[in-house]
């Protein structure tokens, strides 16, 4: 273990995923937050912002060239889509040896990144310093289809329901709590980009209906899986526990998990594993909190990895 501090910026430190961040390295041994980067809190006490954070950080308003300039060993780029490529040019030219974790969408194809899902792809990474963190239905998804991958009949479907955290700050219908109050709002019914994102990364076709729900935090993914032969409901249990017993951050359930017993979790549960009386049709259940297991805490899994930290580093278990 490095036991020499690593610093570490955020840029998009604002936004959902930012804050949670925060206050994840506020505790982190082994990182040091050096700066969090922000156009609209620029110059503001981090500490009026984020609830157990003392200390006496500012946000700042950094362009590409400006987070460079900060030297910082790590850097998280937590941006909306699209945005994330300017920042990368820079450090690449100015600094490649800068450990870049990205948030948003932009890289989960891009051979040259390594995507950490760490449960499903550890084995894979080969000291990338540019890593891209999963999205947080994929994430869910390919946890509940892995064990079962060998046994597919037909693409699975999955039904997705996120709370309105996931569509980020800039507003919309997706995060507008009035236009969702009793409500349930369906979204990109064919090709998302986590669809796509879950097929890639399981290299199978993925079919994917999400939905927005009034809640804040955590999302339900059920997924029906068309098995090729019958399968008793204890090999199924049997095929998860094998795949996820020694997971500190997946928890396997015989009941179908709850979403609101998963805010705040760090960790996913996967359970449910009905089974249809022929045998051959098995339905899986996951929740996890988008901005923890689906974005900040799977972010510092593999930061710790990289960094060459036990990967649950200050990661409450
Ligand atoms: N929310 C979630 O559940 C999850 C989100 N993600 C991904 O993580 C990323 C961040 O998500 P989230 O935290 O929800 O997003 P938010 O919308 O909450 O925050 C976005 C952040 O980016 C900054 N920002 C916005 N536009 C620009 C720009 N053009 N240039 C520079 N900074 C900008 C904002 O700060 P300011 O305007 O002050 O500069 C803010 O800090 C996204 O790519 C998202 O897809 C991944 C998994 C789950
Ligand atoms: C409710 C809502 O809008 N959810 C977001 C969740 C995805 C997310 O944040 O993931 P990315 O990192 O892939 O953008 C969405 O469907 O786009």
């Amino acid at each position: 273990m490095n036991t020499s501090k690593k610093t570490i910026g955020i840029v998009g430190a604002r936004g959902h995923t930012g804050a949670e961040l925060i206050r994840l390295i506020a505790a982190h041994p082994a990182l040091e937050l050096v700066f969090v980067s922000s156009r609209e809190l620029d110059g503001q006490r981090v500490a009026e912002h984020i609830d157990g954070y003392t200390g006496e950080l500012r946000y700042a308003s950094f362009d590409p060239a400006g987070v460079a300039a900060q030297g910082a060993d790590v850097v998280i780029l937590a941006l909306p889509n699209g945005k994330a490529a300017a920042y990368v040019e820079v450090l690449d030219a100015a600094k490649p040896d800068t450990l870049i974790l990205d948030l948003s969408a932009d890289y989960r194809f891009d051979e040259r990144w390594y995507y950490g899902l760490p449960e499903l792809t550890r084995d894979k990474w080969r000291g990338e310093k540019r890593i891209s963190n999963p999205g947080c239905y994929a994430t869910a998804v390919q946890l509940s289809i892995a064990p079962l991958k060998d046994l597919l009949a037909a693409p699975p479907v999955s039904f997705g329901v996120s709370g309105y955290s996931g569509a980020g700050t800039t507003p919309s219908d997706k995060n507008d709590p009035e236009k969702l109050r009793d409500n349930l709002m369906p979204y990109s019914l064919t090709g998302h980009m986590h669809e796509k994102e879950a097929s890639r990364h399981l290299g199978l076709p993925v079919e994917f209906m999400p939905h927005v729900a009034p809640h804040f935090r955590g999302l339900t993914v059920t997924t029906n899986l068309y098995l090729v032969r019958p399968i008793k409901r204890e090999d199924v249990l049997a095929r998860f526990h094998h795949a996820y017993d020694g997971e500190k951050l997946v928890k396997v359930l015989d009941d179908a998990p709850w979403v609101s017993r998963i805010a705040h979790k760090h960790h996913a549960e996967v359970g449910g594993f009905a089974v249809s009386v022929d045998g051959k049709r098995v339905v899986v259940v996951a929740t996890l909190d988008n901005l923890l297991k689906g974005a900040a805490t799977q972010a510092i899994q593999n930061i710790n990895r990289a960094i060459g930290v036990d990967e649950f580093t200050a990661i409450p278990l």
